[in-house]
């Protein structure tokens, strides 16, 4: 089973307008949605359409924690969250015809109880694999995902900001940078699918034993000790990028869980992130015949 952890969940409001933003002006939406979100929360929805055991825990209060919980139980997530006296945030993503614009809140502060409670849940399911993802909320810092990885068995995959997998004590089982994240991590050039490559075998001698990164438009690529891979990504009419990576986690994580060979995990993950671009914020979007489309994805050795 694979429990997930968000420590700064999220109702993810997604906002279309028909121009550009403006300052000064009154802009008027032409989409106005709200979906419980927060990486690690949207790795549960997507592995639960994906017909993989999961349970998706974290923090939440308030208003906004209420809208996380119901929606989560509406749309059949499993789900058991530790209750914190703040509010949960909302995240803002606008999509306008100059671009896509996101507004992240930085989430209620903390208290260090809210750790003691959430790996005491964590272990009432004896997880095989837990995935922290996502940004810390103020009051905890990375010693609070150590703690997490070292409180059982289980493998600990993380999704978490550049600047923080650099203070993580490994080993972990797996980690998942964009981009910008293996730059950060790293301090390496990121411009290619080589110098990704690079930097993500960088991260891999640190002690990330697998390391998939997603690429954005590049597709995505996985790195471990003897073996690389790339995909590229399959054509898409793309919505906006909302929950792509965690989209990509969720696909390796199940294709993993199922025993497929590495190459095809990855696959298996750009297939599922392909899906969600194509759907606004981080709505799940219909992912049938995921594996027979999967086969398709170009992927080759690096
Ligand atoms: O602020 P964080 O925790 O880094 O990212 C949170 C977030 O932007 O990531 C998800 C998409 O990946 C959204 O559901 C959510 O709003």
């Amino acid at each position: 089973m694979i429990l997930t952890v968000t420590l700064n969940p999220a109702v993810d409001h997604t906002i279309k307008l028909d121009g550009p933003l403006e300052a000064d002006a009154v802009n008027r939406t032409t989409l106005d949605q709200y979906d419980a979100g927060g990486k690690g929360i949207n790795v549960s929805k997507y592995l639960e359409a994906l017909d993989a055991e999961t349970v998706t825990s974290g923090l939440v209060g308030g208003l906004f924690g209420d809208f996380v919980e119901r929606q989560l139980s509406r749309t059949k997530v499993p789900h058991d969250f530790v209750e914190m006296s703040g509010c949960t945030r909302l995240n803002t993503t606008i999509l306008s015809e100059d671009g896509e614009y996101k507004i992240n809140q930085s989430g209620h502060p903390v208290k260090r109880r809210s750790e003691r409670a959430i790996i005491e849940k964590i272990a009432d399911y004896d997880p095989e694999t837990v995935v922290v993802a996502g940004s810390l909320p103020p009051g905890l810092g990375p010693a609070t995902i150590d703690r997490i990885a070292d409180a059982g068995d289980w493998d600990t995959a993380v999704d978490v900001e550049g600047g923080l997998l650099d203070r993580l004590e490994v080993p972990y089982a797996w980690c998942k940078p964009n981009r910008a994240e293996l730059a950060t991590a790293t301090g390496m050039p990121t411009g290619t699918v080589e110098e990704c490559r690079a930097a993500a075998r960088e991260l891999q001698s640190r002690g990330f034993r697998r390391v998939v990164a997603s690429l954005g438009p590049d597709g995505a690529i996985l790195v471990t000790d003897d073996d690389g891979f790339y995909v590229e990504p399959p054509e898409t009419d793309v919505v906006d990028t909302a929950g792509a990576g965690d989209a990509l986690l969720a696909g390796v994580l199940k294709a993993s869980a199922d025993g497929l060979p590495l190459g095809e995990t990855l696959r298996y993950g750009v297939e599922v992130a392909g899906r969600v671009v194509e759907v606004p914020g981080t709505t799940v979007p219909s992912l049938s015949a995921v594996a027979e489309e999967a086969s398709s994805n170009r992927l080759r050795s690096l």
